[in-house]
């Protein structure tokens, strides 16, 4: 999809029970990181059920303009990495279009090279904060020859001749800084450390080690962890299975328990528990969420989520769970409003600087639709009307930003009126199917079977 593509309006109406068996796509984060280090390792690397996004796909375009080859054969990605530090120069510009992930990662794997590269995105990327990964890579030795004021995008980078290793104390909890310092470390002589206060999703740790990297962490006795990677190590080739995305089972996870009489099974769920908050919080609400078949499948743990429609009750969702729920507040604002008294979510404020100011963004849909909230700075509370009478009839803006899209579709399947969304577009960057599978589930959403 292009930048400057129609919005695509759709609308979501009260549904009958939902019933089935689903399977949402690959988690985006492994994804995104499967064909990085794919695309950088030496040899071969196969990779099943890789979430095919708009987002991840950017990734494997700037990783192919680097000098990765990747093709699909069959349900199988094959990627033929560069080889260790032997990634090109671009000849043209990477357009990130709407991922933070792609493009924070990446500007983290070629900082530390002698070379020139160019970010672009679209209007939503475009205004998100680089300031948080240009930071550490300008101590490393990479210059920042443009950027828009406030380090934002479009940017271009120029390596140095050799990079110098630092020690980096993550400032805000993120997992994107976090990795971006790493993958600047593999490419520079030397460890490179990062220490994490809060621990955020450990994808890049994990797979890295997968792949060969020398890469050690440390928990000290304040649960502060430290990371050291020394650079200049060999990536090898893995094969790779990637688990179902968390953050878009939410989706029909949430939609099952607010639609009345609804029994649905989400199969191959990741189950890492830094990004388990929401289902711990939707059980803490009253939620019936069987987890089935917990088992492990190539070094993540996984389940099956049975997920029966639930009378919920609000609760309070304290700020240290936010980093292993990031991207599930707007479903999980969905939830509290159908739930019995009110919801409180502390610790909101990177929400402020994802896709969309999600904080507001949510705040201003509910009570488009009839919900009563109060929007602080950094927290939300939301008073929920169990049955969702009154709720529904409202617009809501989606400011580029598919999790607000899908949430708020979702609250129209139990709302007494219908929802409708100014944009459905966006939901292709993280999860393609999402109106195919909701509708085989029962959902009633308009506007969204050419996706089927
Ligand atoms: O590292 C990752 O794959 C991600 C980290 C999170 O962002 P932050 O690092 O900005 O919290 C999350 O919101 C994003 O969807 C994916
Ligand atoms: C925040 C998100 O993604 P990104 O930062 O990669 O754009 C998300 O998918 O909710």
């Amino acid at each position: 999809m292009s930048h400057d593509a129609l919005p695509q309006p759709a609308t979501a109406r009260r549904s009958e029970s939902l019933s089935g068996t689903a399977r949402v796509p690959g988690d985006k984060s492994i994804s995104h990181r499967s064909f990085m280090f794919g695309g950088l390792a030496s040899g071969e690397t196969r990779i099943t059920g890789l979430l095919e996004g708009e987002d991840v796909m950017r990734t494997g375009a700037a990783m192919r303009a680097m000098g990765a080859h990747m093709e699909k054969r069959g349900d199988e990605w094959i990627i033929r990495g560069t080889g260790n530090g032997a990634l090109l120069q671009p000849e043209a510009e990477l357009d990130f279009g709407n991922a933070g992930t792609g493009s924070r990662l990446t500007m983290g794997l070629v900082g530390t090279y002698d070379m020139e590269v160019t970010f672009i995105g679209d209007a939503s990327l475009s205004k998100r904060p680089m300031a948080r990964v240009l930071e550490p890579l300008r101590q490393m030795g990479t210059q920042v020859l443009r950027a828009t004021p406030g380090d934002r995008m479009p940017l271009t980078l120029r390596g140095p001749r050799q990079a110098t290793p630092i020690s980096y104390r993550v400032p805000m909890a993120s997992a994107q800084v976090k990795s971006a310092v790493l993958l600047a470390g593999l490419n520079t002589p030397g460890v490179t450390t990062v220490i994490e206060p809060v621990m955020t999703r450990d994808h890049t740790e994990k797979m890295l080690k997968g792949f060969g990297a020398n890469i050690q962490v440390e928990t000290d006795e304040q649960g502060v962890r430290h990371i050291f990677i020394e650079g200049h190590g060999n990536l090898t080739g893995q094969v790779i299975a990637v688990p179902g995305d968390p953050s878009s089972a939410a989706f029909p996870l949430v939609a099952a328990l607010i639609v009345p009489g609804s029994d649905v099974t989400i199969e191959n769920v990741l189950m890492n528990p830094t990004r388990t908050g929401l289902i711990t919080t939707l059980l803490e609400m009253g939620a019936r969420i069987d987890i089935v078949n917990p088992r492990n499948a190539g070094g993540e743990d996984v389940a099956d989520l049975r997920v029966r429609s639930s009378d919920l009750k609000g609760v309070s969702v304290p700020a240290e769970r936010a980093p292993s729920m990031i991207d599930e507040y707007p479903v999980l604002a969905v939830a509290a409003s159908f739930a019995e008294g009110e919801t409180f979510m502390h610790g909101l404020e990177e929400l402020r600087v994802k896709e969309s100011d999600r904080l507001a963004a949510v705040a201003n849909g509910l009570k488009a639709n009839g919900v009563d909230c109060t929007e602080t700075e950094t927290a939300l509370s939301v008073r929920g009307i169990p049955g969702g009478k009154g709720i529904g009839g409202g617009a809501v803006e989606t400011h580029l930003d598919h999790r607000i899209a899908m949430s708020f579709l979702i609250m129209g399947l139990a709302s007494e009126k219908p929802v409708t969304v100014d944009d459905k577009t966006m939901i292709a960057t993280s999860f393609p199917e999402f109106m195919g599978l909701m509708a085989d589930l029962g959902a009633l959403i308009s506007g969204g079977d050419e996706n089927r």
